[in-house]
């Protein structure tokens, strides 16, 4: 049979190690696939990486469009990232008649249910396995390996990026931006890091992943969002004290309200095994009734894990190419006409453990009045941390662990704590995830 021709858009740190993912494995790949596939065209609007990826020989374009539109080309993969022009070219390689192949979450989370309705009415697979955890196979053991399952929670370290700067503020007490500044080098980071840092990426994740784990639309817009960017080496330290880890995190939560989708740092305690998760690695916790608690760990970002994900959905596809639209995997995993209007829940809803650190003038009965204003909302404490004033400062820090509360009476304790004389502006929250 003549091989599967792909066309490639972008040949950045995934389209470089596409291609030379797929040249080093070719025999292999086409043992799997059961036909050869073969990168026919490439847009880049940077030619000169063509020669030092050794793939000169292969038609180059600078218009996208040439390709998308090429008669010739089987498959589109789509690795410019961001929404314009990613979006348009997509939906005209559908429309085209042409299988899609992306990394890009954000395209995915925001015009997904757009994207999917094209590529079904034409009877096409849009993939995205490169798009959610990089490496790790998280969305097909979610829609194919774990399909027996009702999904109770999941919980995952999703931006390679943000895990790299905070494992190197733990373990090096290097600066956030210096930090920031080598994921960039590394191709790590998003063409915006504030997308990584503050939350946005894992956001677009998590919305991806709690769709086909629950059944429901993509709701990027009902996930609570909140990045990596106030935690501080306080916050660090004081977390290990207590025996935790602070790691940013995706969590999408069944309960008798609906679903919770939510990311943000959060307190782990140090012997679970994603506390230990470092550096760019992602790892993603899935609790299915059936199986109970599984585990997926790999590399979240960089150039060949991205590829390794990106060419099994090109496997995939070839694989599709033979089967009967009907019969294929659906998209979010639930069948089109099976999704849920089970509600995305409101974050004053939610219930978790809480980290506190304030800072508190050194006084006798600050702690009591703190403890007062806590109790009237019916939080108690788990454990309790105070420090003795830094050298030259009167101030001292109060770090607290609550048990599990609403996050409703939370807030309301905060906004009483913070206009408490004897306290310092606000405190820091971070929420605490048992993960049991
Ligand atoms: N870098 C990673 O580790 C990683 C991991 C998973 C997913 N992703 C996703 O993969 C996608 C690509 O990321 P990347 O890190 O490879 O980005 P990148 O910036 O390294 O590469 C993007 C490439 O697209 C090219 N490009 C831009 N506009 C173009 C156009 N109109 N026509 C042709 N080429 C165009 C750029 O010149 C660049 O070479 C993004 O959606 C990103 O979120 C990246
Ligand atoms: N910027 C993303 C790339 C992988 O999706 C990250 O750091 O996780
Ligand atoms: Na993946």
């Amino acid at each position: 049979m003549k091989a599967v021709k792909v066309g490639l858009l972008g040949l950045g740190t995934v389209g470089g190690g596409t291609a030379t993912v797929l040249k080093r494995n070719a025999k292999e790949i086409a043992r799997r696939a059961g036909r050869g596939i073969e990168i026919d065209f490439i847009a880049t609007l940077e030619p000169e990486r063509a020669a030092e990826l050794g793939v000169e020989n292969i038609r180059l374009t600078k218009d996208a469009y040439e390709v998308v539109n090429d008669p010739d080309i089987d498959i589109v993969v789509e690795l410019i990232g961001g929404y314009s022009p990613a979006k348009e070219l997509v939906m005209q390689a559908l429309e085209n008649g042409k299988h899609v192949v992306t990394a890009n979450k954000a395209l995915i989370a925001i015009h997904g249910d757009e994207i999917f309705a094209k590529a079904q009415e034409k009877g096409l697979v849009v993939a995205f396995e490169p798009a959610v955890a990089g490496g790790i196979p998280i969305i097909k053991a979610l829609r194919e390996g774990l399909s027996a399952n009702s999904v109770e929670w999941l919980a995952g370290i999703i931006n390679g990026t943000g895990n790299f700067i905070l494992t190197e503020m733990r373990d090096k007490g290097r600066d956030f931006d210096d930090v920031l500044a080598e994921a960039q080098a590394l191709g790590y980071a998003e063409a915006d890091p504030t997308f990584d840092v503050e939350g946005i990426d894992a956001a677009h994740k998590l919305s991806i992943l709690s769709s086909i784990a629950f059944g429901i639309p993509l709701q990027f817009d009902k996930t609570y969002t909140e990045g990596i960017s106030k935690i501080t080496q306080e916050d660090v330290a004081y977390a290990e004290e207590l025996g935790y880890r602070i790691k940013h995190l995706g969590v999408a939560k069944r309960t008798d309200k609906g679903i919770e989708q939510r990311v943000h740092p959060t307190l782990i305690p140090e012997r679970r095994l994603i506390a230990n998760v470092d550096g760019v690695m992602n790892a993603v916790l899935v609790k299915g009734d059936a199986v109970g608690a599984t585990l997926y760990y790999g590399a979240g970002a960089g150039d060949e894990a991205t590829a390794s994900a990106v060419i099994a959905d090109i496997v995939d596809v070839t694989r599709a190419l033979t089967t009967d639209p009907e019969n294929r995997v659906p998209h979010l995993a639930f069948q089109p006409d099976a999704l849920s209007d089970t509600p995305v829940v409101g974050m004053d809803d939610i219930e978790t453990a809480y980290y506190l650190r304030m800072s508190a003038k050194n006084e006798a009965g600050v702690l009591a009045e703190v403890t007062r204003v806590l109790g009237q909302q019916g939080i108690s404490i788990e454990a309790f941390i105070q420090k003795e004033p830094r050298k030259g400062e009167t101030d001292v820090d109060i770090i607290l662990l609550t048990h599990v509360v609403n996050e409703g009476n939370m807030n309301s304790a905060l906004e009483q704590i913070a206009a408490l004389d004897v306290i310092n502006g606000e405190a820091t929250r971070i929420r605490v995830e048992s993960l049991s």
